[in-house]
C-alpha cells in the first residue's frame, strides 16, 4: 500500500531521516514507535505531504507521491499530534469547515458528519463549544475532522497523549472500527502496550534509521527470551564465556540475543555431544517495552500523566 523508499531528510544541518525503507500493507495498523526525537513525525508529515523537500521516494498503490500530490492528499487523513480545532466553535461548526476544505458540502457533508460523530462517539455533544471539551474528547474530535472525506490511509500522531481513560477506550474502538473497513493506518506512540494491542505490524526509528520491522508476531518471536537451567555446576562461567549475549544466573544461564533460537541450537547441539541433560528449557515473549528499550537504548517518556483533563 505504501512504500518508503530511501527517504531522508534534513532539516539545515540536523538530520532528520538517514535512509529510511518501510512497507506499509494495506489494511494493517502499523505501528511507528521510536524514542524522542527519532524522526517518526518527519516521516509521517512526508506521508501526509506536509513536508515535500525530502530526498528519496514515496509510493501509495505503486504511485509516486510526490507527482500525485494532490490525488493521494484527498485519500489521506492525518492527525497531527498537536490538536488543531477552533475552540470558539462548536464540534459542529469545526466537522462543517473541516468538512469544506475537503471540498465537502450539502446533504453528503451533512451525512458524513453524523457517520463521524457515531465514530467518535460524540453524537449528543454537536452543538457544544470545543473549549468546554476535555482534552480526550478534543482529541476525538480533531481525529473526526480528518475522517470525514473517508480517507483510505489515516495517519495518527500519538493520538493519545493527555487523553482520559473513557476517550483513549473510545480511540481504541475507533481505531477497530477503522480496521474492520479494510483502511490503512500508521499510528506512532510511546506507549507500547498501546501499540501491541492495537498494531498487527511494526517499525521502531531510532535516530532517523528503522532499526526493526515486521509483523507484531515477527518482531516478539524474535525477540524472545531463552533459557536453559542446568543442575548444579554443570556448565562453568569459563566454559560460557565464549557466547554472546549469555548471562550466567545462579544454577542456569539466559540468552539475550537477537536470534536466541539459533544460539539455543548450538548450545543444545554442544550440551548433547558432552551428555549434558538441561533441567529445564524456557522460551518467553518479550514485551514491546523491553524490545524498544533494547533496540534504542532509550527510557521511554512518559507522558501519559501529561495534561490529563
Ligand atoms: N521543523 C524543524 N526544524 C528543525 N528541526 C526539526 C524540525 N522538526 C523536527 N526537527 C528535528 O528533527 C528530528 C526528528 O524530529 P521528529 O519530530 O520527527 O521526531 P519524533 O520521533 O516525532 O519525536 P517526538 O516523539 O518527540 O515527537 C529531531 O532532532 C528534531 O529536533
Amino acid at each position: 500500500m505504501i512504500q518508503i523508499q530511501d527517504v531522508r531528510k534534513t532539516y539545515g544541518k540536523r538530520q532528520a531521516l538517514e535512509s529510511v525503507r518501510l512497507d506499509i500493507p494495506r489494511g494493517s495498523c502499523f505501528g511507528l514507535v521510536g524514542p524522542n526525537g527519532a524522526g517518526k513525525s518527519t516521516l509521517m508529515k512526508i506521508l501526509v505531504g506536509v513536508v515535500e523537500d525530502y530526498e528519496g521516494e514515496v509510493l501509495v498503490h505503486g504511485a509516486p507521491f510526490k507527482h500525485n500530490v494532490l490525488a493521494i492528499k484527498r485519500r489521506i487523513g492525518y492527525v497531527p499530534q498537536d490538536i488543531c480545532l477552533e475552540e470558539t466553535l462548536t464540534a459542529r461548526d469545526n466537522l462543517l469547515f473541516f468538512g469544506r476544505l475537503y471540498g465537502l458540502k450539502g446533504a453528503k457533508l451533512r451525512q458524513r458528519m453524523q457517520q463521524v460523530l457515531a465514530l467518535i462517539g460524540l453524537e449528543d455533544r454537536e452543538k457544544t463549544l470545543v473549549k468546554t471539551f476535555s482534552g480526550g474528547m478534543k482529541r476525538r474530535l480533531n481525529i473526526g475532522c480528518a475522517l470525514l472525506h473517508d480517507p483510505d490511509i489515516i495517519v495518527l500522531d500519538e493520538p493519545t497523549v493527555g487523553v482520559d481513560p473513557q476517550s483513549r477506550r473510545a480511540i481504541f474502538k475507533l481505531i477497530h472500527d477503522l480496521k474492520a473497513q479494510d483502511k490503512t493506518i500508521l499510528y506512532s506512540s510511546h506507549y507500547m502496550e498501546e501499540v501491541e494491542q492495537l498494531c498487527d505490524t511494526i517499525g521502531f526509528i531510532d535516530q532517523g534509521n528503522v532499526v526493526e520491522c515486521g509483523t507484531m508476531q515477527e518482531v516478539l518471536t524474535k525477540h524472545r527470551h531463552a533459557a536453559i537451567y542446568l543442575e548444579g555446576q554443570q556448565v562453568t562461567r569459563e566454559r560460557l564465556n565464549g557466547y554472546e549475549g549469555v548471562t550466567v544466573r545462579d544454577k542456569g544461564f539466559v540468552i539475550e540475543s537477537a536470534e536466541p533460537l539459533r544460539l539455543l541450537e548450538r548450545l543444545a547441539n554442544q550440551f548433547a555431544a558432552e551428555a549434558i541433560v538441561p533441567e529445564r528449557l524456557e522460551l518467553s515473549q518479550a514485551k514491546l517495552e523491553d524490545i524498544f528499550f533494547k533496540l534504542t537504548g532509550s527510557p521511554l517518556r512518559d507522558t501519559r500523566q501529561e495534561g490529563i483533563q
